[in-house]
């Protein structure tokens, strides 16, 4: 059993700098493929560094089972080499004047495993990261992508219960990240190991996770599994991170979302500043008006080989406005021509809204309370906005 706590963690590596890691808190449950996920520099290796024990914390704790191995109070701090945890890097660091049969073993034999039973998680290891014929090559008569597979046959040879991966298929061309990907699901789910996957590209981490960890400027912005990320994003951040073509954002007290908001049922007035967001595939086109529609123009249809993203322009009816822009996919080649005008309407689980400070802004029905009266009548229902945080 391996999960792991960070509790309050940051890290701050020069005074005069914002914090690398800030007040980040989160559980890796046993058995998770979590992924860290964020722009560059939001602190995704720093977080994985501070877990192998190749950083110290600046506050907080990080423990495995409940056995902290990182604690600033109390001046706890177990060296790597005691973690137990198998870390695989961008670069695969592996000896250079070893065969590839010997960086695997090397691990094992500072262990004191018997010449035996080395050679036997050797030969299983070399079957299962399909690197058979290799076995007496030198890193360097290798490919990149044959590299990263001994690099992970080396970590996976010593039976971690904890998988670190710093954007280990970044590397790799388009081809090989596709098998290397299906490759450490395999893995994943024949050893059981917990692991912790950084990476800053979206569709890596949607594919691979259980669970998601998004950051942005050493915050932790949200965790959940990619469904959660991707159809119920906390704040708008999120929202505009996880997606491609990213989701549109319009101001909400424009007439064409309140006309999207009334389509779905919000019967509010959005608090001022609050912008709305539509998912790109929730849109749909058509040639019917109705009281739910936006009339917009078709500006281009861009093929993209099996989806077509149509790229449409709003006109505004404020004043002072050109209209707005709004991206629509498909996966059904288009029959509308650049130029014609179309009906826009969107599907409720494509709809966000987003306060002026980018917290999300629920758009559930909540039925008012009982009223308790006279003539003993039923409240009719109502539309509130929360934050995401007040809603069960
Ligand atoms: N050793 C260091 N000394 C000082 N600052 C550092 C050090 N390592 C990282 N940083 C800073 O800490 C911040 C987070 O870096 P980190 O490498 O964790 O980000 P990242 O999200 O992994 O980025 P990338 O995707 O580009 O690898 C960055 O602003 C970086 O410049």
């Amino acid at each position: 059993m391996s999960n792991i706590t960070l509790t309050n963690i940051s890290k701050r590596y020069t005074a005069d700098h914002p914090p690398a890691v800030d007040n980040v808190s989160m559980e890796i449950e046993d058995g998770a493929f979590m992924c860290v996920l964020g722009p560059s520099g939001c602190g995704k290796s720093t977080i994985l560094r501070m877990i192998a024990g190749l950083e110290h914390l600046s506050d907080g704790e990080i423990a495995v089972d409940c056995k902290p191995l990182d604690n600033v109070s109390k001046g706890i701090f177990i060296p790597p080499e005691k973690r137990h945890i198998g870390l695989v890097f961008q670069s695969y660091a592996l000896w250079p004047h070893m065969t590839v049969s010997r960086n695997i073993e090397f691990g094992l034999k500072l262990k004191g495993m018997s010449k035996e039973e080395r050679l036997e998680r050797v030969a299983k290891m070399i079957i299962m990261l399909k690197i058979e014929g290799l076995e007496d090559r030198y890193p360097a008569q290798l490919s990149g992508g044959q590299q990263q597979r001994v690099a992970l046959a080396r970590t996976l040879a010593m039976n971690p219960g904890i998988l670190l991966l710093d954007e280990p298929l970044s590397n790799l061309d388009a081809a090989l990240r596709l098998s290397m990907r299906a490759e450490l699901t395999r893995l994943h789910q024949e050893f059981g190991t917990t692991i912790v996957f950084v990476t800053h590209d979206q569709w890596e981490a949607m594919t691979l996770a259980t669970k998601i960890a998004v950051m942005s400027k050493g915050e932790l912005q949200q965790l959940g599994t990619p469904d959660d990320i991707y159809e119920r994003p906390a704040n708008r951040f999120v929202a505009e991170f996880i997606g491609n073509p990213p989701i549109n954002m319009i101001p909400a007290n424009t007439s064409a979302a309140q006309t999207f908001l009334q389509a779905i049922g919000y019967q509010d007035t959005p608090p001022i500043g609050a912008q709305l967001g539509l998912r790109p595939e929730g849109i749909d086109l058509r040639r019917d008006t109705s009281l739910s529609s936006v009339l917009a123009t078709v500006t281009d249809i861009l093929p993209t080989g099996g989806a077509w993203i149509i790229e449409l322009n709003v006109e505004s009816n404020e004043t002072g406005s050109d209209g707005y822009h709004l991206v629509h996919t498909t996966q059904t080649p288009p029959h509308w021509k650049q130029g014609e005008a179309v009906y826009v309407h969107v599907a409720p689980h494509a709809v966000h809204l987003f306060s002026a400070e980018g917290d999300r802004l629920s758009l559930e029905a909540q039925p008012e309370v009982r009223v308790s009266s006279s003539n003993s009548e039923l409240a009719s229902p109502t539309f509130v906005q929360t934050k995401l945080e007040d809603t069960p």
